[in-house]
């Protein structure tokens, strides 16, 4: 497997009908660790995400990954804040990567039973994914998410529709990825999650980065009026 990172990010921006969105956005991000992408609402968080994992057009600028994009783009997952479900079981919605890689119907549906249990999942395995509830729907989304074993996963607002205790199995689920090695970039509005999951934090305003720091130095002593402000819980526009 090649060498992923550094993942390098050079002025880049988003623009839709000529407004910027996102950018420009300088950006070095290391090997390790979970990345915490924090800021109000329309900050552009989503579209950032979007951007480094490769969905989202770059409208200027660079995003380079170690390797060439196609070595990268196999070991990148993204746990949508809407997931998208098959019209199938959460079982075969949660094999469903490992079947698109050739993996056998009875090892993909053996892996996918081991992780609708590690989501709390396991007694809904047979129901048609639609009808679970949408914190059910993103549990099955981040199962999904890792059960083809990537090495990065971006995630936008994984726990926004969970309560205190499904939420507290995720960050579980999250943070022994991260002690094995995964590399997780997560955006959230949930402060105690920050403060939780964090090990360095990039704080966007308006599109662009206007902090970016170890998570500890963020919370403790933020540079800019925005992020005081934003911690303090004052609406930042
Ligand atoms: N495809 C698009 N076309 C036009 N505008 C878009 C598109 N996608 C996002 N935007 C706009 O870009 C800005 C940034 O949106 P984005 O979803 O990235 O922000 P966010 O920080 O994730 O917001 P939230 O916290 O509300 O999820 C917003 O003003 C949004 O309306």
């Amino acid at each position: 497997m090649s060498a992923l990172f550094p993942l390098t990010v050079e002025g880049a921006k988003a623009s839709r009908r000529g407004r910027v969105l996102v950018g420009p956005v300088d950006l070095t991000l290391d090997a390790k660790g979970i990345t915490v992408v924090m800021g109000p609402n329309g900050s552009g968080k989503t579209t950032l995400l979007k951007l480094l994992h490769g969905t989202a057009r770059l409208s200027a600028g660079r995003i380079a990954w170690a390797c060439p994009p196609e070595d990268a783009r196999p070991q990148l997952a993204f746990v949508f804040q809407r997931p998208v479900m098959l019209r199938r079981t959460v079982v075969q919605n949660i094999a469903y990567p490992l079947r698109l890689r050739g993996v056998s119907r009875a090892s993909a549906r053996a892996q996918a039973l081991d992780w609708a249990a590690r989501v709390g999942l396991d007694a809904m395995k047979g129901r048609p994914a639609w009808s679970l509830s949408g914190g059910e729907q993103q549990k099955l989304a981040l199962a999904r998410a890792f059960i083809a074993d990537p090495r990065v996963v971006f995630l936008d607002e994984p726990t926004a529709a969970l309560d205190g205790a499904a939420t507290r199995e995720i960050e579980a689920i999250l943070a022994a990825a991260r002690d094995e090695g995964r590399r997780l970039i997560l955006a959230t509005h949930d402060m105690g999650q920050a403060r939780r999951l964090a090990d360095d934090v990039v704080f966007l305003h308006q599109g662009r980065v206007a902090e970016r720091a170890a998570a500890p130095n963020f919370f403790e002593a933020p540079a800019t009026d925005a992020a005081r402000a934003f911690l303090k819980g004052d609406i930042v526009e």
